[in-house]
């Protein structure tokens, strides 16, 4: 039984937004008030929940005068503001408000975090406050934390994320069942994963957002979502899936962050920064990212001491997304009781964001070519006009209705992403090249 304390301590608490999320936190807040105060020392009191249309229905239990239209003032008067909105404004304006006025914020926003972080955390820092936002990336798993904790003290060269629900089930689909992409977009639609607009997920918005967050924590450099080099799934096609089934590999949405080395190959030598990237990739069947089906996320963490790192769960939902959104609301419901906060912006690095064009990469080519002497030659001559090193080619006919064609896969060592790039342009226009079925860079081999 828990011990109850007469004098026990009360935070206000604002919810701005009761949506998918936001309901489930009132819930969380209205279902286990003992518990949650006896984990955080302090009685979580809701004092109110903003709310666009109060008319709506709402978590059984939640108390109709806590509805309101007047997010600002509800700030004003919370110790806690936990912000469910989503987008730019006003949720930015409402945190900012809400931290002036001394409370410390919990925020789902992905969107806003990659667009203005450093704005919020400086809000923070002046007004002594906590701005914790493990619900922005990959949902319900623990990501922001370890990174901006657990791992602080050693050093991230790599992180590779599977961190966009919607886009995971796409392509998982398509590679288990040979649906086409609109067919596999539709059936996420009608199980609610994808949006009527699906255009934030599938053209790798999202992805860019939470790989720009998980950039500036694991490399303590500020990166934006403007900074992200992105590449949605929408050109990724049935071909392209059969091409990494026939390698061993599946296709994934990959947030690629990277430390990439300077002159004379030093990481940390001059001319250091940071690669930070969305795009989608083949991935050997091998790797732990390969495993992850359906709407599930994962993030794959490359330390130099703690080695590799698997971070596995559901991105998306309300309970579990509410899961993380509670998690950071007790951590500072506890720093309001003990006193202190917890860590604050970390960009002291401040490395350079690369250009795409300068990212090491691999490639995956799938060509049809003339079946005759010195295709194969002509082939080879491009990669190596663009300094582009082949590591494996397969050459296979491609049988009745089409002899004198075969199907020509080349698989690429590591080079510039320009110069890979490049080679496809040329190969386009080689005259043994009947065409091109699949590009894929290649990832985690
Ligand atoms: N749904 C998820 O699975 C998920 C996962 C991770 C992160 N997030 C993030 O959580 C946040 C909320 O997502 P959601 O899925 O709950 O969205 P949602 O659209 O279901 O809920 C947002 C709610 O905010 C309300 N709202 C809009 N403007 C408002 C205003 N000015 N004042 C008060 N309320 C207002 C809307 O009416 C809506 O009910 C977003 O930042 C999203 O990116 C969501
Ligand atoms: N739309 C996102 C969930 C919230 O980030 C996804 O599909 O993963
Ligand atoms: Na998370």
């Amino acid at each position: 039984m828990r011990r109850c304390c007469v004098n026990e301590r009360v935070l206000r608490v604002a919810l701005l937004g009761c949506g998918v999320v936001g309901s489930e936190v009132a819930r969380e807040l209205l279902e286990q008030p003992d518990e949650l105060a006896a984990r955080c020392g302090a009685r979580l009191e809701l004092v109110g929940v903003a709310v666009r249309r109060p008319g709506r229905q709402r978590p059984p239990g939640l108390d109709p005068a806590l509805l309101t239209t007047d997010a600002e003032g509800l700030v004003e008067r919370a110790d806690l503001v936990v912000e469910v909105i989503g987008g730019i404004e006003p949720a930015r304006s409402l945190l900012l408000r809400a931290m002036a006025h001394g409370a410390s914020v919990v925020t789902a926003n992905k969107a806003l975090l990659a667009e203005d972080g450093p704005r919020l955390y400086e809000a923070a820092d002046a007004a002594g406050v906590d701005l914790y936002f493990e619900a922005a990336v990959a949902g319900a798993i623990p990501i922001v934390r370890p990174l901006r904790d657990s791992l602080v003290g050693d050093r991230v060269d790599r992180v590779l994320g599977v961190v966009n629900g919607t886009t995971n089930y796409v392509l998982d689909q398509m590679d288990t069942t040979g649906a086409g992409l609109d067919e596999a977009v539709q059936e996420a639609q009608a199980l609610g994963y994808a949006e009527a607009d699906p255009t934030a997920d599938v053209e790798g918005f999202d992805a860019a957002a939470k790989a720009a967050i998980i950039a500036s924590l694991a490399f303590h450099t500020r990166v934006s979502a403007a900074d992200v080099h992105r590449e949605g799934i929408t050109g990724v096609t049935a071909g392209d899936v059969a091409a990494a089934r026939e390698a061993g590999a599946v296709v994934k949405l990959l947030a690629i962050c990277e430390r990439t080395a300077g002159e004379d190959g030093d990481p940390e030598g001059p001319g250091a920064g940071v690669s930070v990237r969305v795009h989608p990739a083949m991935v050997p069947r091998t790797h732990p990212l390969a495993g992850v089906r359906g709407a599930f996320n994962a993030v794959f963490v490359e330390a130099r001491g703690a080695g590799p790192l698997m971070f596995y769960g559901q991105g998306a939902g309300g309970a579990p997304t509410a899961s993380a959104v509670l998690g950071d609301l007790v951590a500072v419901a506890r720093h309001r009781v003990t006193g202190g906060r917890g860590s604050s912006e970390s960009a002291h690095a401040d490395l350079p964001v690369r250009p795409m064009g300068e990212a090491l990469t691999r490639y995956h080519v799938r060509l049809e070519v003339q079946d005759r002497p010195g295709a194969l030659a002509q082939v080879a001559q491009v990669f190596a006009d663009h300094g582009a090193s082949v590591e494996t080619v397969r050459q296979t006919p491609l049988g009745d209705g089409a002899e004198g064609t075969a199907a020509l896969v080349v698989a690429t060592h590591e080079a510039r992403d320009a110069a890979l790039a490049a080679t496809v342009e040329a190969l386009e226009a080689a005259p043994a090249v009947l065409g091109i079925t699949s590009v894929l860079r290649v990832e985690g081999a």
